[in-house]
């Protein structure tokens, strides 16, 4: 329940937290903007105008923005400064252990390679580690649905080579793009052989009520691939009505946790608010559903703003705010051992904050 004696938005603040769905050139902060244009020579304002979705606006529009904001970030050093910076800014948020996302991108006018992007990124995450911060940082390689299943191999084989050199540093790809461009059906050979050589999967699933593909996708691979669903709006039969059982019960046959992204998806229009949002569909199933900023930049919110628009629409209190960060930490894809070091950040958190025996 609510407990009226503490300021929620501090305690969500300062509760360490796991961020599992976040794409790279989606979660800038403006500060970061700003700095980029002064450190370009270009007009602050002018630069970092409409860069952020302020009010609900169809999904297409969102996608827009995507493509703005890849004609921003196409250097290996806007690359380098990018990723650093949205790491600081979530280990400020007190997120103790993140998975970026990015699509690896070729870019033939500033000689970016999708190799060299990617381990642009590694060297950021490497820099950022001996520097001290107070967070865990594992990459997932995207794989842009609308570049189709060759595109998708080759970041597949991208990813699998830089799991390798980098001892997991890289653990998994991202499947996401705009949902009405192509059929997710088609990638699935590209997402059973990513799962054979051991990349964990994050998939876009259902943003849009897709029932076909989701189902097939689902049903392909429940079986073999580590897996989790991102956004998952629309999977659950009490939106979708009689017939569409499969798809909620092989997610929660397999426990197939749901990355839900509150902000976004309202800003997005596919979820009208906190109240109607998936989040607590899932929840209160007691299946496991992570909250995710997907692109605090362009969706202009932090983790700590997901968790209180949640507890304070659903009466959440301190207690069950840390109860819930801790049952985040199963679905991350790191192994046991990263696992129990979050779970123990946790516990000494609520004993300092005296909540015990979670
Ligand atoms: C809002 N819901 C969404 N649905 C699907 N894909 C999304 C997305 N938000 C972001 N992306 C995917 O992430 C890319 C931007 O980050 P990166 O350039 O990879 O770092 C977008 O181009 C899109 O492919
Ligand atoms: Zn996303």
């Amino acid at each position: 329940m609510a407990d009226g004696s503490i300021n929620i938005d501090d305690f969500c603040h300062r509760l360490p937290k796991v961020e599992l769905h976040a794409h790279l050139n989606t979660s800038y902060s403006m500060k970061f903007l700003r700095e980029l244009a002064r450190h370009n020579g270009i007009a602050e304002e002018d630069f970092v105008q409409d860069l952020c979705l302020k009010e609900a606006k169809p999904l297409d529009e969102g996608f827009a923005l995507f493509v703005r904001l890849h004609q921003i970030f196409k250097t290996e050093e806007a690359i380098y400064r990018l990723t650093c910076s949205v790491i600081k800014e979530f280990a400020e948020d007190n997120v103790k252990y993140l998975e970026l996302r990015s699509t690896p991108k070729m870019i033939p006018e500033t000689g970016m390679t999708r190799d060299l992007y990617m381990q642009t990124m590694v060297r950021a995450v490497k820099d950022c580690e001996k520097e001290g911060l107070d967070i865990t940082v594992r990459l997932l390689v995207s794989i842009d649905r609308r570049h189709g299943v060759e595109v998708a191999r080759i970041a597949v084989d991208l990813a699998d080579k830089l799991m390798q050199s980098t001892q997991g540093l890289v653990l998994g790809v991202d499947f996401s793009g705009d949902p009405k461009v192509g059929d997710a059906t088609d990638f699935i050979p590209v997402f059973l052989d990513a799962a054979k050589r051991g990349l964990k999967l994050s998939l876009h699933l259902a943003e849009i009520p897709l029932y076909e593909e989701t189902k097939n996708v689902l049903q392909a691979c429940c079986r073999s691939c580590t897996m989790r669903i991102g956004h998952g709006t629309f999977l659950h039969r009490y939106d979708l009505g009689k017939g569409h059982e499969e798809m909620e019960d092989i997610v929660l046959q397999w426990k197939i946790p749901i990355e839900a992204c509150v902000t976004s998806n309202i800003l997005s229009k596919t979820v009208d608010c906190p109240g109607t949002h998936h989040f607590h569909y899932w929840h209160s199933k007691q299946h496991p559903v992570i909250l995710c900023t997907d692109g605090k930049g362009a969706f202009g919110c932090s983790l700590t703003d997901e968790y209180s628009k949640v507890a304070k629409e659903f009466g959440f209190g301190k207690r069950d705010l840390l109860a819930y960060a801790l049952s985040t930490v199963d679905s991350i894809f790191e192994g046991d051992q990263v696992k129990q070091r979050l779970r123990e950040t946790m516990r000494v958190f609520g004993q300092k904050e005296s909540i015990n025996g979670l």
